[in-house]
């Protein structure tokens, strides 16, 4: 058995920072149900990470939020009015950004040609260059990244820094809410570093941003709030001050079933094994009842 946490209130939902708020959503795809029952609620200036394993539910989630499928059931606001995207384009004039692992940049072409693809300032029969380097080195200086030569290729930058242009881009082209794609899951330490100041920027300029990944450490060093999916549920859904590292960690590694397969393998090796933490009930004490945790198996 599985230990699984659920939220009653986290303040109320639709309240007036709320950028986009989601009620018991889901989404199925013929009989699959591919989430079910999700409530989240971005607000600016937070940092709402969704953790969650391979088929957690994670890329159904960002697709209805861009705009790439409905949802099936259920309601999302966004700045306070019920939407269903009918497609990115919509998603991107309602601000709402999503930043994918492949980025959308052309690596062989520069810097400023890259902020500005698809949007190119134009003057005269030609392109306004001038006016696009200065502002593309203004956004990213801004936003604390030093790239010394506009001119580069992108292909040239490192990960970090490609993932910080095209979140960058992202902002100035009117996002209020960026989701980040496993913005950090092909990266080293030092340039998931980058990566993670630049989303505490976002957060500190007052964006909602949406940070999707499998990594709790990340997640815990930039993150407000913490909803981990599983089989398309949420089984955790919790604001930092309720639970701890460790905690997060636990619950995203399977908690019990950790333990369980801990034990298995301590009967082959039982000198290597150490044992996890298991979230248990009274582990964590929220201040005001926000949160409650059950016991009990998040697939039923
Ligand atoms: N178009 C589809 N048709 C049918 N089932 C789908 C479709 N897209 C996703 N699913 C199913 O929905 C569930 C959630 O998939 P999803 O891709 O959202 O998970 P994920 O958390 O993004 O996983 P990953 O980290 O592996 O990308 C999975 O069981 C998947 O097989």
């Amino acid at each position: 058995m599985s230990t699984a946490v659920e939220t009653e209130a986290h303040g109320s939902p639709g309240a007036a920072d709320s950028l986009l708020v989601m009620e018991d959503v889901g989404k199925s795809y013929g009989n699959v149900d591919a989430l079910r029952g999700v409530s989240m609620d971005v607000r600016g200036g937070e940092v709402t990470c969704v953790l969650g394993d391979n088929g957690a539910g994670k890329s159904t989630l960002i697709k209805i939020i861009a705009g790439l499928h409905a949802h099936t059931s259920g309601t999302m606001r966004v700045e306070g009015k019920e939407t269903v995207f009918s497609s990115p384009r919509e998603a991107q004039g309602r601000g709402i950004a999503t930043v994918y692992q492949d980025l959308a940049l052309a690596p062989l072409m520069s810097v400023w040609r890259n902020f500005f693809l698809g949007n190119e300032m134009r003057s005269g029969f030609g392109m306004n260059i001038a006016e696009m380097k200065r502002i593309a080195g203004e956004e990213l200086q801004k936003m604390g990244i030093v790239i010394p030569d506009l001119d580069r290729p992108v292909g040239a930058l490192s990960g970090g820094q490609r993932q910080c242009i095209a979140i960058a881009r992202a902002i100035y082209f009117g996002a209020k809410v960026v989701i980040l794609d496993e913005p950090t899951a092909a990266l080293g330490v030092k340039q998931s570093g980058v990566v993670l100041k630049y989303i505490s920027k976002m957060r500190d300029s007052g964006l909602g941003v949406v940070f999707i990944t499998h990594n709790p450490h990340h997640a815990y060093l930039v993150g407000n709030h913490f909803i981990i999916l599983k089989l398309g549920r949420v089984v955790l859904d919790a604001h930092r001050n309720e639970l701890t590292l460790d905690q997060l960690t636990a619950e995203m590694a399977g908690g019990q079933e950790l333990a369980e397969l801990s034990h298995e393998l301590g009967d082959l090796h039982p000198e290597r094994v150490v044992e996890p933490h298991t979230v248990q009930p009274g582990d964590v004490a929220p201040p005001t009842g926000a949160m409650r945790i059950v016991q009990g198996n998040p697939d039923n």
